[in-house]
């Protein structure tokens, strides 16, 4: 039968337009534990849930193909999202992961759809709002099999798993609109590589632009500027674990990080996580830095298989000028191969996106909190301080 827009988001606990102004800010639903259904959804016949072992190798590989398939598109269908095997397991089993909560559908043993969560502790407006909830990712049906409604019991399954654990909140992004963004944050690039982003098509030139001029307009130092940066090692955890949780005090959607959490998110991880702290005299670490490696596929493109990305991940800036620290960042990334530096137009991004010439995309990411009603229906995209992957 014809779907009604968004038929599935209008059963769930999100705040629609005419009850905007009835909610009280906090939980739209309170979850009753003895109500939370014990058994897992129905599928449909010969699919069946799977609890996906991501340190399982042929697991992982499955994962990392079903996604490299049937993942995220840009608007054009030119690019695809390539997270690697590594980037999900750095990704999906961060301290306190819980197994059920990397949800498969299988038939006939082929992986044919997937969805994530992870344990979080989200503040929200400010410091009583401490919600422990989960972070939702990597929502993914094959192509072949779309529009068996399979995603609407994907959600449903694991807001299940989540409930079971008595919690009642989730937090997720994508680059559609669905009832009821929290706030729509736009992407920006920085060129690093300028020849091979007009090679696959990414960047075009207009009529008086020529390649070389392109490269010459975005070309880069050899080497960073600021003194004492160098990648962050284990000796730097207190010190960033500090930086950081002072500094995401500034917004209104933050995590606080324990140095357990610090470690994993932000210990360099070859072709996953780069972090680069600034260390002063004494070993006082001032600032840091981090992005993450995130490939597109580039697709029917005869030149080029892969578009490779830097995505910001938080960079905090005490003493450093951020318009610096993030320079060093660009020539950071370029010197780690990156053909494109990417970022949010959240927290302080703003401060620096213009004047290191990052053009804007075409596109948009919204934020989502799941059962969850903010004191104003929306945050600007400078209040949020969560990068999700
Ligand atoms: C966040 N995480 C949930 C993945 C995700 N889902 N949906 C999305 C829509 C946009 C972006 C995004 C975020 C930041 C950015 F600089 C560029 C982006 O997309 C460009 C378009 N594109 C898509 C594939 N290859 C290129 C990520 C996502």
């Amino acid at each position: 039968k014809l779907n009604k827009p968004h038929q599935f988001w209008q059963t769930q606990p999100m705040p629609n337009i005419n009850e905007m102004d009835k909610l009280k800010p906090g939980p739209i639903q309170l979850g009753v534990l003895a109500e939370v259904r014990k058994d897992p959804f129905n599928l449909i016949e010969k699919y069946e849930w799977f609890n996906v072992d991501l340190r399982n190798e042929e697991q992982a590989q499955q994962v990392y193909t079903l996604l490299k398939e049937n993942y995220v598109e840009d608007d054009d269908n030119m690019f695809r999202f390539d997270y690697s095997i590594e980037f999900l397991r750095w990704a999906l089993l961060p301290p306190g992961q819980y197994a059920d909560w990397l949800v498969g559908v299988r038939v006939n043993q082929k992986l044919v759809g997937f969805i994530s969560g992870i344990p979080v502790t989200l503040y929200i407006e400010n410091q009583q709002n401490k919600v422990k909830m989960t972070e939702i990712n990597f929502l993914c049906v094959h192509k072949k099999i779309r529009s068996n409604r399979l995603a609407p019991v994907l959600i449903k399954e694991i807001t299940r798993r989540v409930h079971i654990k008595n919690m009642w909140q989730a937090v997720y992004t994508a680059g559609i609109v669905v009832p009821t963004p929290i706030s729509q944050t736009r992407y920006y690039h920085r060129s690093l590589n300028a020849k091979k982003l007009i090679e696959v098509g990414f960047s075009s030139l207009s009529a008086r632009q020529t390649i070389s001029r392109q490269q010459k307009l975005y070309k880069l130092p050899e080497e960073p500027k600021t003194p004492g940066l160098r990648p962050m090692k284990k000796k730097d955890v207190a010190q960033v674990t500090k930086l950081l949780n002072e500094y995401l005090k500034n917004f209104k959607l933050y995590f606080k990080y324990t140095e357990e959490e610090v470690k994993h998110w932000f210990l360099p991880r070859k072709d996953v996580i780069s972090t680069y702290v600034v260390e002063k005299e004494q070993g006082i670490v001032t600032d840091f830095l981090s992005f993450y490696n995130l490939p597109s596929q580039v697709i029917n493109n005869p030149k080029h298989t892969h578009l490779k990305a830097a995505y910001s991940y938080y960079n905090v800036a005490t003493q450093t000028p951020i318009v610096q620290l993030m320079y060093d960042a660009l020539i950071l990334a370029k010197n780690e191969g990156f053909d494109v530096f990417n970022a949010l137009d959240i927290m302080d991004n703003e401060k620096f996106l213009k004047e290191l010439m990052f053009c804007s995309g075409d596109g948009q990411l919204n934020y989502y909190l799941y059962n969850w009603k903010l004191e104003k229906d929306m945050l600007k995209p400078e209040e949020i301080g969560i990068v999700l992957v």
